[in-house]
């Protein structure tokens, strides 16, 4: 199949080795191995908790305000570089990655580790509404037509794994008026773990400025 990047549409930012996005990676690592160790590790916790505090104390006094920064991230034309699930700038994004197909779907893969546990060894339910909402509203955008989450339908047919890749995809099936009918799923070794309908309203917030 034929698949073009979703990226090119300035939908899905390409996240960057380099500047906040290669911060943001080193903080997800930080993420996930603070959660690896628990309590299990023979590393100096106190020392790493005072390092990171350092950090964020460093971050904070060179950071602008909300206000700035709320105008500097919607600046651009339709590109979320701050959003939790594929944002590059947003350290619990996991990130996803979305790629627009030739049928008028999108498709993205993840393999989501401990910090989106929900059930022993699974993805938290609330974290597959989180990627299948934002991936149904991407899936609008590429299909032209875009808005507010109205209602978000879920069905958890199986546990999804973490640990292993799932795919996941969104289609917008339909559009009455301002309300828009989307879809997706998520699937792990092609069985389906969850689907998706939305209604989704025809609706843009003002951009802050
Ligand atoms: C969105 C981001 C944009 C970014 C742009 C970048 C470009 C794209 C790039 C990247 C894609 C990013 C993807 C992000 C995806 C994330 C999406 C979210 O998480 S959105 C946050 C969660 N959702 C809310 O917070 C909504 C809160 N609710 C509202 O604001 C309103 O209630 C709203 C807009 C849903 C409707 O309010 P009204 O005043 O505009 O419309 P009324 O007149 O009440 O209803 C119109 C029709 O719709 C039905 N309707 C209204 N609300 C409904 C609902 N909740 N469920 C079902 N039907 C509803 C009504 O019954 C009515 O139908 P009748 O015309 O009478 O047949």
């Amino acid at each position: 199949m034929t698949e073009t990047r979703i990226d090119r549409t300035g939908l899905t930012a390409t996240p960057n080795n380099e500047g906040v996005d290669a911060a943001v990676a080193a903080a997800r690592r930080v993420i996930d191995a603070l959660l690896h160790s628990g309590d299990m590790s023979a590393v100096e916790m106190t020392q790493v908790a005072e390092q990171l505090n350092a950090v964020a104390d460093h971050l904070e006094a060179h950071a602008p305000t909300v206000g700035e920064r709320m105008v500097d991230m919607w600046r651009g034309e339709g590109v979320t570089r701050h959003d939790p699930v594929t944002g590059p700038e947003n350290a619990i994004a996991p990130p996803l990655r979305l790629y627009g197909r030739d049928d008028g779907s999108i498709e993205g893969e993840v393999v989501l580790g401990m910090p989106y546990q929900g059930p022993p060894g699974c993805v938290h339910g609330g974290v597959s509404a989180l990627l299948l909402d934002h991936t149904l509203g991407v899936a609008n955008a590429w299909a032209g037509t875009s808005g507010m989450t109205g209602t978000l339908t879920l069905r958890y047919h199986r546990p999804t794994p973490l640990f292993e890749r799932l795919t996941v995809t969104g289609r917008q099936t339909s559009v009455d008026g301002r309300k828009i009918y989307t879809t997706g799923t998520i699937t792990a070794g092609g069985q389906v773990c969850v689907t998706a309908e939305g209604l989704f309203i025809d609706k843009q917030l003002d951009r802050p400025r």
